[in-house]
């Protein structure tokens, strides 16, 4: 997770293999701005979005407006050759601050894990401390991330094709989005806006869409994507209670499906479903397809703890984390997931969930055909 945690900054320093861990603010907050909820997290907004969708006026848009919120932003504008010069501007108490550093090219989270992360622990130790961090990137990213599509040019950039029927970026990036803004809404008739519309609801069947000019957006929208789950796992389980499976629309055949099953989840095993989802991908579905999970979300009820878990898996990245919401009655106890990805079947992956991860389940290894391993 790309939030700041106390608990782990000391095992960063030795853990360089690992994926990235802020370093702790340490220093108490504004009064004002204490929010409940557990230890001083910074959440990280990434945006993302095609070339040109609106990812800079939104950031120049998110900088300029009033707000008394601290905020960082790194901008990871394209650039040529194998270290691109980033911007990175720092809005504190209405100053703008700026500063150069230097990441790799390569995706988020590799380019965050060297340099990237180093930029930002020496900023927050800089300049103190921000409310909220903001990463502009076309890459892959963690969670909190908005994606900004071109409302003229969106379904193009969905619908395009990729050899080997990889997933093309534009369809990656609203799989992985929190929140998709479609912007540029000014340039296309109602009628072109609902198909992109669609396309997108088709694709990601849980992100919040909004639609803008100029990325005019209202910021309690792009502040702050999680920081409503880690704080109430009642809130989450009622936002995951309506998502929508949805139908492959374009070509890309991404979808999202939804599964609940009661009961509750052994840890060891529930990490191992998900680590042959996201890791071996070796799960298979009805036609003998390898799924490709992009996006997982869930709250699942884990055997001996009190609390609700949540569970948030960006491509091979996942994390299971504790809310400060406790089940109620063991007859409450279930698990929600939420999956964004290809070749997806709900019915098969509640099987493998009920049969291989709850309590009551009939113990099976994997799912995987013999002799046929997955790309
Ligand atoms: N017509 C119209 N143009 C817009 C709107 N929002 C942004 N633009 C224009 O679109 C162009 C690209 O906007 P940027 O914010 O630079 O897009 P970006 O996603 O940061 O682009 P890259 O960093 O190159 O990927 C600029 O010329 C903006 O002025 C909008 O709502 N309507
Ligand atoms: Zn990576």
């Amino acid at each position: 997770m790309l939030q700041a945690n106390g608990a782990e900054a000391e095992e960063e320093e030795q853990a360089e293999e690992d994926c990235p861990e802020l370093v702790p603010i340490e220093t108490k907050r504004r009064e004002e701005e204490e929010k409940p909820g557990p230890g001083a997290k910074i959440p990280v907004t990434i945006i993302s979005g095609y070339l040109g969708a609106g990812k800079t006026t939104l950031l120049n848009y998110i900088l300029t407006e009033q707000h008394s919120k601290r905020i960082a932003v790194i901008l990871n504008e394209f650039g040529e050759g194998s270290a691109v010069e980033k911007s990175l501007a720092v809005s504190q108490g209405g100053e703008l601050y700026e500063e150069w550093l230097e990441l790799g090219n390569g995706c988020l989270c590799c380019s965050v894990k060297d340099s990237g992360l180093r930029a930002i622990e020496n900023l927050m130790q800089k300049k103190g401390k921000f409310d909220y961090i903001l990463l502009e990137t076309t890459g892959l990213a963690d969670p909190g991330i908005v994606t900004v599509v071109d409302s003229k040019y969106g379904l193009k950039h969905l619908a395009e094709e990729k050899a080997g029927g990889l997933i093309n970026e534009a369809t990656r990036q609203v799989a992985l989005a929190d929140l998709i803004i479609i912007n540029k809404t000014d340039l296309v008739p109602e009628e072109d806006l609902s198909q992109l519309r669609t396309a997108i609801r088709s694709i990601n069947g849980l992100g919040k869409i909004l639609e803008t000019q100029r990325s005019r957006v209202d910021l309690s929208n792009v502040l702050d994507l999680h920081a409503f789950d880690g704080l109430s796992g009642i809130s989450l389980q009622k936002k995951l209670q309506y998502v929508s499976a949805t139908q492959p629309h374009l070509d890309q055949n991404i979808i999202t499906v939804t599964f609940e099953a009661p009961g509750n989840a052994k840890e060891e095993s529930l990490n191992v479903f998900i680590q042959n989802l996201l890791w071996e991908k070796n799960v298979r579905n009805k036609d003998g397809h390898c799924m490709e999970v992009i996006r997982l979300k869930g709250l699942v009820s884990i055997k001996d703890r009190a609390q609700q878990v949540i569970v948030q898996g960006v491509h091979e990245l996942y994390d299971l984390e504790e809310t400060p919401v406790s089940w109620d009655d063991d007859a409450q106890r279930t698990n929600r997931l939420v999956f964004i990805g290809k070749n997806l079947d709900k019915d098969v992956l509640k099987q493998l969930f009920m049969a291989t991860v709850t309590e009551t389940g009939k113990q099976r290894t994997t799912h995987s055909k013999e002799g046929q391993v997955c790309p």
